[in-house]
């Protein structure tokens, strides 16, 4: 059978190369942690990042936005209805939103909010394996805090699960990165397992995720951007001696990443296809 031709190295290069071109403003409300670090790799990768979360200016810049990215990492109640609001205004405006489901699970009020922002409409869901499996409800879900638990396969049925119930196209990241609208299922792999080890490179990724959907249906958006984010990862892994310059040489890949570099780094293969 030939590659579906949405989810290969080739569909994923053009991406990027859609995406630098159109250089879209990706607004983010996203937490204390991972607010610089993504702000360095969307500029890296070639977007336009814009940290903005007052209730106040939401629906204005949501307007100017080319994608959103509605990250609960740092949730407290004063951010709560800048969130709903731009949501809301996303959908009104046929914007593509990412929600990143940080420590979902991990108490009623985080899991409880997520839950809430996964039925208003998001494009894209991106989560580690715990996350997704408990924003599906799965049995015995839940992670340490922000950090997963649970393998990423062991989360497949539960993000196809929250795809369908959804609507959203749902990415489970770990060592193998999953992409699913409930029905296909695409398996990427590339990253390192220094990536968990440095903080906030999972919501950096839910950025990334959001910049290329600014110029690709959510599915193929997804594929994409995990691929050429995994493959720059590998690629700066093998330049560190630990977590710590992580970073730095992550967006200094990403700033590069080519072709060659996804064909080395990055695999995309489509796993389960069910024909409903
Ligand atoms: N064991 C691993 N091996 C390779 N890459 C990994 C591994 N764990 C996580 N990654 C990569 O790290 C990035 C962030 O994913 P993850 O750690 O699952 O998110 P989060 O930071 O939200 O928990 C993704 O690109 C993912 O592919
Ligand atoms: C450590 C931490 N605490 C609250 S948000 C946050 C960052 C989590 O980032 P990631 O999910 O990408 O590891
Ligand atoms: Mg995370």
């Amino acid at each position: 059978m030939s590659p579906n031709p949405s989810f290969t190295i080739e569909a994923a290069t053009d991406a990027l190369h859609a995406m630098r071109a159109a250089r879209p403003l990706v607004q983010n409300i996203t937490n204390y942690v991972a607010m610089t670090i993504s702000a360095n790799v969307l500029l890296a990768v070639g977007a336009s990042p814009a940290m903005v979360h007052a209730t106040e200016e939401v629906d204005d810049f949501v307007a100017i936005s080319n994608a959103l990215v509605i990250n609960i990492g740092t949730l407290s109640p004063t951010w709560i209805e800048g969130m709903q609001r731009a949501a809301k205004r996303a959908v009104a405006l046929a914007k593509p939103w990412v929600l990143d489901p940080v420590g979902c699970g991990a108490t009623k009020f985080r899991t409880d909010f997520a839950v809430e922002m996964s039925r208003a409409g998001p494009s894209i869901i991106r989560g580690n394996a715990s996350e997704i499996m408990s924003l599906a409800g799965a049995a015995g879900a839940g992670g340490k805090g922000v950090d997963s638990t649970a393998s990423s396969d062991a989360a497949m049925e539960a993000g196809k699960a929250l795809a369908r119930a959804s609507g959203a196209v749902v990415a489970i990241t770990g060592e193998t990165d999953y992409v699913t609208d409930g029905t296909t299922v695409v398996a990427i792999t590339g990253g390192s397992p220094l990536m968990p080890l440095s903080t906030a490179l999972g919501c950096a990724l839910s950025a990334t995720v959001a910049a290329f959907a600014a110029v690709r249906p959510p599915f193929e958006a997804a594929v994409a951007a995990i691929a050429v984010y995994g493959a720059a990862g590998a690629a700066a892994a093998t330049r560190v001696t630990g977590p710590g310059h992580l970073p730095a040489e992550l967006c200094d890949a990403l700033y590069v990443a080519d072709a060659d570099m996804i064909a080395r780094y990055a695999t995309i293969r489509v796993v389960d296809e069910v024909n409903v």
